[in-house]
């Protein structure tokens, strides 16, 4: 191991168990008052404001959102930002099936309802049959889901929904492969957002939250759904206007609005259902998502695999030697020819070698014959457009 006896991992958030103890003791320092940390382990704590240590070699997020972490400015450091996509999907999809049918059967102002009746007062039987008449709701059997967003959770939705009687429009301008193969082959192909809120009596949020994705729910397409239509959003505060929600609400354009994002805009409206960002809590998800990226750091700290990092390339390398060398650089010209120039003057035979890329970043691993004197390391350091030089011996 370079240097160290352990590699010190910092925790801002409640990390489960099940993925701390991927990382042995024996060589990994992990707690949450660490000054120097190799890498940081993060849930939803907002890290923009943070001041990231030097010393900070990767983040790892144990969830799929990663607008918490100021990842463009980890790019210009070289240091990935790992996360674990569909570690939570499920849960968010069973969550998502309850919000739907929260606002379809209103079961949140029945539940009101029934809790504040007296247990005592008479006629009970009476009171709760007359009581129940406003709360009749729909069935979503039948009834078309509009599900903007088909990645890892929309595509569960959409198959769910699927299988439920429910007929789906989904709508995403960069779906990949692999989600397009999972989608079951009724789902219908929608050309916009404003197609799905146009045409879909509920439509749900599965986009992250980007500069593109702002605001993507607004007055001006909000006026386009049913009056009695249902927005739920499990994607992100900010992918909704929610201010221009409750006008639609009160200007009854819209029938209920389901969020897993509470604030001061929606809290107490009646027909808000809000939810204290509670997708991605469950017992299996937290498991998941913290296996996944305990797995994923250790893996780069101590061999410079890449694998789910949102900013950079996937790149594994089996050990070819005990030497190892990691480069993060910027994707520009003639990166290679310097790195392994810069190798061969300092004496060192290549055994073996990748080199990925991904929009602006790069990412080299390469595995000499033979131990590499720091001075080798400068001088790939001081190569323009190289990010963050590791050394990985094994020890
Ligand atoms: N409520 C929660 O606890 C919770 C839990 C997990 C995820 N999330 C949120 O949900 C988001 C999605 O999660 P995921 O695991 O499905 O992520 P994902 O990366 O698998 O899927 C996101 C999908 O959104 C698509 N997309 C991007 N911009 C779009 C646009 N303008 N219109 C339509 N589609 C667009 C992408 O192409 C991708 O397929 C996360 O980024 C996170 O913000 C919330
Ligand atoms: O960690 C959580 O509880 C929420 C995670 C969720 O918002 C995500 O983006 O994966």
């Amino acid at each position: 191991m370079a240097d160290r006896a352990a590699f010190a991992v910092l925790v801002l958030n409640q990390i489960s168990k099940a993925g701390l103890e991927r990382l042995p003791a024996e060589r990994y320092a992990i707690g949450k008052d660490i000054a120097q940390p190799d890498a940081i382990l993060v849930r939803s704590a907002d890290m923009h404001a943070m001041e990231i240590p030097a010393s900070v070699q990767a983040i790892a997020r144990a969830g799929a959102g990663t607008n918490n972490i100021p990842v463009r400015a980890l790019d210009a450091r070289g240091v990935p930002v790992f996360n674990a996509p569909g570690g939570n999907a499920n849960a968010v999809k069973e969550l998502v099936l309850a919000g739907m049918l929260m606002a379809a059967r209103n079961l949140g102002a029945a539940q009101r309802f029934v809790a504040a009746i007296d247990a005592k007062q008479a006629g009970l039987d009476r009171l709760i049959e007359e009581g129940k008449k406003p709360f009749a709701g729909f069935e979503l059997c039948s009834r078309t889901l509009g599900v903007i967003g088909l990645g890892k959770v929309g595509c569960l939705v959409a198959d769910a929904a699927i299988k439920l009687g429910m007929q789906v429009l989904g709508f995403d301008p960069e779906i990949t492969v692999d989600a397009a193969w999972s989608l079951p082959s009724q789902v219908q192909r929608a050309a916009s957002v404003e197609d799905v809120l146009r045409n879909a009596q509920l439509v749900t949020l599965h986009v992250p939250l980007l500069a593109a994705t702002r605001h993507l729910v607004k007055a001006q397409n909000l006026r386009l759904m049913r009056p009695d239509s249902v927005l739920l959003n499990f994607s992100r505060e900010g992918v909704v206007d929610d201010a221009a929600v409750v006008a639609a609400l009160d200007a009854g354009q819209l029938g209920s609005y389901v969020c897993d994002f509470p604030n001061a805009a929606i809290l107490g409206h009646p027909r808000v259902i809000a939810l204290p960002h509670l997708g991605a809590s469950t017992r299996e998800a937290e498991d998941n998502c913290a296996r996944m990226v305990a797995d994923q750091l250790r893996d780069f700290l101590e061999h410079g695999n890449i694998r789910n990092a949102v900013n950079f390339p996937e790149v594994s390398m089996a050990r070819g030697s005990n030497w190892r060398v990691a480069i993060a650089n910027a994707n520009v010209p003639n990166m290679l020819g310097q790195i392994s120039t810069a190798m061969a003057e300092g004496g060192l035979n290549i055994h073996n070698m990748v080199n990925k890329s991904r929009g602006d970043m790069a990412y080299t691993l390469v595995d000499v014959d033979s131990a590499v004197d720091a001075s080798v390391l400068e001088r790939i350091r001081a190569i323009e457009g190289v990010l963050a030089v590791r050394y990985l011996p094994l020890t």
